[in-house]
């Protein structure tokens, strides 16, 4: 199992919430169930920037289902660990989805708001059909009505990093997903 100390981050972290044998295990779940959904159809796997990029790369690599990937980058505006729900493109798909199998991939749903944002947008382009795939996903999310249809932990409703997802941009490349220490944040 990975330290908590890998990659000399460990003083600014409180502990490991879910180890990388943990990850790999269950994308090979969810990748089997998203294989059979899709097979004979295909499939785009819609990333979204940064934080996406470890679960799009091992999850399209689990998969056996053959797919295209693409990425779209979004800001929601608000700062440090608070999402507002105002979203804005930075980065927009660069192939048309009309008529196209398309399933988001996302890390970390928390508020839910950039989710519901983006279902409503992308589902607004007239994909044959449109889900979700997320590694994690926090207790707030009930409070938007949001279809996921792949879900890889409910976690507790703590800031979470590592396997892409930052603080102040720190910490995506940690192969685990953890707590940060109360006095990285000002805790
Ligand atoms: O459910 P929500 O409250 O909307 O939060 C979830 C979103 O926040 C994070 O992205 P962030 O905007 O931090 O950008 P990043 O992926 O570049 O870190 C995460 O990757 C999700 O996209
Ligand atoms: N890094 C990180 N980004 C988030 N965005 C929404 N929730 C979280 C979280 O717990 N950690
Ligand atoms: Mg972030």
């Amino acid at each position: 199992m990975a330290r908590v100390d890998d990659k000399d981050m460990g003083s600014d972290l409180q502990s490991v919430l879910i180890s990388k044998e943990e990850i790999d295990a269950k994308l090979a779940e969810l990748a089997a169930k998203i294989d059979a959904e899709y097979a004979g159809k295909d499939l785009l796997i819609v990333g979204v920037l940064k934080g996406a990029v470890m679960v799009m790369a091992d999850l399209a690599r689990a998969l056996s289902t053959p797919v295209t990937m693409d990425w779209m980058a979004v800001s929601s505006y608000g700062a440090g660990t608070q999402s507002s729900g105002v979203v804005r493109i930075l980065k927009d798909l660069d192939t048309d989805i009309k008529g196209k199998h398309v399933l988001i991939v996302e890390d970390i749903i928390d508020s839910g708001l950039t989710l519901s944002w983006l279902l409503s947008n992308l589902g607004s382009r007239e994909p044959a059909s449109l889900e979700v795939c997320t590694l994690l996903r926090k207790p707030d999310a009930a409070k938007v009505a949001i279809e996921v249809k792949w879900i890889g932990f409910d976690i507790p409703n703590e800031f979470v990093v590592g396997y892409g997802l930052d603080f102040a941009e720190k910490y995506r490349n940690l192969p685990f997903v953890g707590t940060l220490a109360p006095h990285v944040y000002g805790g």
